[in-house]
């Protein structure tokens, strides 16, 4: 068997790391994940100066992701100290000019806040990966095992980005399914790596919280503008994740349920390798048929609660909604995000009322969910929307201005940086 990926845990000495490199010289892989144990959790430093010398020298160089806790981090930086988020950012930034392609600094460990927010940086973007903080003494090997599944997803072909969310949800359902273990009396007890072999629920995802960051930028479909420009469901969905697309829906009204549903499979796969959900407009038949990871429904489409029974916990329930009232019952009826529009005149969806954005402001300001504008968005108008900062607004969901257009990706990646542009500045 070949080794396509390598990571490596506590490496004791200069001599180790030296060994270690050379022999990824003589032996190359398609990616190394270097998991810097170097503090253990009672405090305990196991890894010397020389080690870490080497470690900053000649592995990080090596390296596709480095993956440091707070600890870690400050300890690879000579010790600085790190309380922040933004520290995280920094300390991620200052690592990743040691080498790696990509620096992840776990937050598990940051002083108490409410979720365990972890900062993985490229060389030019930050993302932040938010997860609920588990409370629990069984936390044994959470590192180890988030750098072990990272690498696992790097082998499977996902993204970085896709193989780093897959880890931290791994690892927090595994704490969260461990909890109430009771082993051994240290201050840490192990947690249950095989949770999934005993609980089906966990295979429906029942703990896969939908990431409202992933609204940020919403692709939505058509198949008459894919015809205009001779364009397949795929190719379209491709150019859309080239440019950064953060979630995906298939609008596809003229389709033939078989032909939609052909088209769906391949999208899914599509989608999953590069960890941007897929989403179907109205067809709960067609999502169920090709294991989307989830719909998104209006009003006069199958109530949500209904789309809940039939999908599970597991997946993601989108609900179009102009008034406060229909905000509200799309939370009661358990959905994870909300379509709020049209916020300017479109003629993509036939007799859309426009709400301009005194309409949007009074769902965002009543919605419990997170809230996607939607409506005549464009390069022109995004940026206004976004700088608007109405509590819930997560991002825009466009259809022509992406795929009524001549390239897809160009026009994708633009309109990404616009947003990036007008976040930063709201
Ligand atoms: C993200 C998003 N928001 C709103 C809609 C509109 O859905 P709906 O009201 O069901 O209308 P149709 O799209 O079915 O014409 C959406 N599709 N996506
Ligand atoms: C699908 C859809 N839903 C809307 C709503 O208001 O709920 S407006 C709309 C069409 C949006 O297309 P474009 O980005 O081309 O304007
Ligand atoms: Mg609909």
């Amino acid at each position: 068997m070949s080794v396509d990926v390598v990571k490596t845990g506590m490496l004791p000495s200069a001599g180790v790391v030296k060994v270690l490199c050379e022999s990824l010289r003589k032996f190359p892989v398609k990616a190394l994940v270097v998991d810097p144990v170097m503090v253990s959790t009672s405090g305990d430093t196991l890894s010397g100066p020389s080690t870490l010398a080497t470690y900053r020298d000649e592995l990080f160089s090596v390296a596709d992701i480095v993956t440091p806790n707070v600890k870690e981090a400050s300890k690879l930086l000579g010790d600085v100290s790190l309380h922040t988020i933004s520290d995280m950012r920094n300390a991620a930034e200052s690592i990743y000019k040691l080498g790696p392609k990509y620096v992840l600094v776990k937050g598990g460990d940051m002083p108490d806040s409410s979720d365990a927010i972890d900062v993985l940086f490229d060389g030019k973007e930050f993302t932040e990966l938010r997860g609920p903080r588990i409370k629990t003494r069984n936390t044994h090997g959470t590192g180890c095992t988030l750098a072990s599944c990272i690498a696992a997803e790097l082998a499977k072909g996902a993204t970085m980005l896709h193989a780093v969310q897959v880890a931290k949800k791994f690892v927090e359902s595994a704490l969260y399914h461990s909890k109430d273990l009771v082993i051994g009396n240290g201050p840490q007890g192990p947690f249950d790596h095989l949770f999934e072999l005993k609980s089906p629920l966990y295979k429906m995802g029942s703990l896969q919280k939908f990431n409202p960051d992933n609204l940020f930028l919403y692709a939505v479909t058509d198949s008459g503008m894919n015809k205009k420009w001779d364009r397949s469901i795929k190719d379209a969905v491709k150019a859309a994740i080239e440019g950064g697309a953060t979630i995906v829906q298939l609008r596809e009204k003229d389709a033939d349920t078989r032909e939609f549903l052909e088209a769906a499979k391949a999208c899914v796969q599509i989608c999953k390798s590069s960890g941007v959900p897929l989403l179907i407009n109205d067809r709960i038949d067609v999502a169920l048929a090709c294991n989307a990871d989830g719909v998104h429904v209006g009003q006069s489409d199958m109530p949500a609660w209904e789309v809940r029974e039939l999908l599970g916990p597991g997946k993601i329930i989108g609900v179009s909604c102009k008034t406060l009232d229909q905000a509200e019952q799309a939370w009661k009826d358990g959905a994870d995000y909300i379509g709020c529009g049209g916020v300017f005149p479109t003629t993509t969806k036939k007799n859309n009322p426009t709400l301009g954005f005194e309409g949007l402001r009074t769902v965002c300001l009543a919605s419990k969910l997170p809230v996607v504008a939607i409506g005549g968005i464009n390069a022109g108008n995004a940026g206004s929307v976004m700088e608007l900062g109405f509590p819930n607004l997560k991002g825009v969901a466009v259809v022509s201005a992406l795929f009524d257009q001549e390239c897809v990706a160009i026009e994708t990646r633009n309109l990404r940086s616009i947003l990036k542009n007008a976040c930063s500045r709201s």
